[in-house]
């Protein structure tokens, strides 16, 4: 059992918005890892980053990513720091990838003043948010087999782009 499509991308590039119509479009279940976590543990995100800290949110992660690659035969989407993982990178490699891609004014616009998201909730999310995706640009396109950079497009065409790209 093998995800039809897993899509990653960084905060706000629609990760759950877009896999959910996509999983819709395809009559398909969808799963979000960041779901699974809260799932498992009863907690929500910003609580384990506040409490046990990051590491321990990237464990439980990499878990929630490892189980849903094996489990999970629709469509699946990562947290937006999985590919932070080298195990999970190399996990991917295996996987049909979708990276949505947001640039820094539309993704700190989509993500706005969420305290859900613990990694955005600082003084400058802005700065934050370009750190973030320098960092991790090089990470998501290593796994990816197709980006589709989603600013100027509304969730359905970003799915119809996916489907174009993977019939
Ligand atoms: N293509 C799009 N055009 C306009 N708004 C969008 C688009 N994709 C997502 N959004 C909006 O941006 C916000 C964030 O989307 P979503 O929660 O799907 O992102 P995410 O990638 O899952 O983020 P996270 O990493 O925090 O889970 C939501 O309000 C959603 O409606
Ligand atoms: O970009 C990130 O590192 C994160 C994104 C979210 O999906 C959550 O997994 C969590 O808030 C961390
Ligand atoms: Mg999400």
């Amino acid at each position: 059992m093998s995800p039809r499509f897993v899509v990653l991308g960084p905060p706000g590039a629609g990760k759950t918005t877009v896999g959910q119509l996509l999983a819709e479009r395809l009559a398909l279940p969808f799963r979000d890892t960041d779901e699974d976590v809260v799932t498992r543990t009863g907690k929500p995100i910003s609580d384990i980053f506040t409490t046990e800290g990051e590491p321990a949110f990237r464990a439980l992660e990499e878990d929630a990513v490892a189980d849903g690659l094996a489990t999970h035969d629709g469509v699946l989407a990562l947290g937006g720091g999985a590919v932070l993982s080298a195990t999970t990178r190399e996990r991917l490699q295996e996987h049909t990838v979708v990276f949505l891609n947001v640039g820094m004014a539309e993704g700190v616009r989509r993500t706005g003043l969420s305290t859900a998201r613990p990694l955005l909730a600082g003084v400058n999310p802005r700065a934050t948010f370009k750190t973030l995706l320098d960092a991790r640009l090089p990470l998501y396109r290593q796994v990816a087999t197709v980006e589709v950079l989603t600013d100027d497009l509304e969730p359905e065409q970003v799915v119809t782009a996916i489907l174009a790209a993977h019939p």
